[in-house]
């Protein structure tokens, strides 16, 4: 049993991981990590010293001079390379395009598993919610609470068009599902692993995902 309460979720792109998240952290007074964005990060770095993102080398190489950090708490998310603060960019499709092939080199994955687990051994609230797509299975296998959060691709895409202008919608819902497509070629988030609770949340809106999130957290105490 872990002294700091520690909550699991994967899921695809698009399930709602880091919205849910962040609105369940703060409704339990818990830390939130979206690991997500250290893999934008390094894809970010990439392309900043222009590096070839399909050279698994050249992105191991990174590594040592990789000044990552991220806040933790869900009021104050940030992330930065070094003074760098690169909330934003690390949104942008040209990293969206190339993240996949960052997160597929084992070593880099090594590496970002053990930056993770440091994160999470230094919040100073009682739990942290981290979200990505291998935290139940490879990251904190041994987490309070382990939850697959889904919705059909449809949903996911609906979600994610109505965030945009209509122009984009169907090239977004088209790199979405071929995002998930490569990555789970390396990490299989849309089955749950044993232990792990699927939380549907194609027929629920926002607040009663996050309601569902907090109640089976609450429970698994
Ligand atoms: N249950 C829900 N009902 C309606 N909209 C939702 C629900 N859950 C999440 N959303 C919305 O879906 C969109 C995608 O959510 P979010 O960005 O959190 O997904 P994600 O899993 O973190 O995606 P990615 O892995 O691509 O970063 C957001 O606009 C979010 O507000
Ligand atoms: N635990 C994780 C988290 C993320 N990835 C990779 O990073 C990409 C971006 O993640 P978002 O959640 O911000 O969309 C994702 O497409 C994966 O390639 C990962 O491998 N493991």
């Amino acid at each position: 049993m872990n002294a700091t309460t520690v909550v699991a979720i994967d899921g695809p792109a698009g399930s709602g991981k880091s919205s849910v998240s962040r609105a369940a952290a703060r409704a339990l007074g818990f830390s939130y990590q979206d690991t997500g964005a250290a893999y934008r990060a390094l894809a970010w770095t990439a392309l900043d010293r222009e590096v070839d993102t399909e050279n698994p080398a050249e992105l191991v190489a990174l590594l040592a001079d990789f000044p990552y950090s991220i806040g933790i708490h869900p009021d104050d998310y940030f992330v930065r390379v070094g003074a760098v603060d690169v909330t934003e960019a690390i949104r942008e499709p040209r990293v969206t395009a190339v993240v996949s092939a960052v997160a597929r080199v084992p070593e880099v994955r090594s590496f970002l598993v053990e930056l993770f687990r440091s994160v999470i051994r230094s919040t100073d609230r009682p739990g942290i919610i981290v979200e990505g797509r291998d935290i139940t299975t490879v990251v904190a296998p041994d987490a309070n609470a382990r939850i697959l959060l889904t919705a059909t691709e449809e949903a996911r895409m609906a979600r994610r068009s109505a965030e945009l202008s209509t122009e984009s919608a169907a090239k977004t819902a088209q790199q979405l599902s071929s995002r998930d497509a490569q990555d789970s070629k390396v990490v299989d988030f849309m089955n749950a692993a044993d232990g792990v609770v699927t939380i549907d949340s194609t027929e629920l809106d926002f607040d009663q995902t996050v309601q569902a999130v907090v109640d089976l957290v609450r429970t698994s105490d």
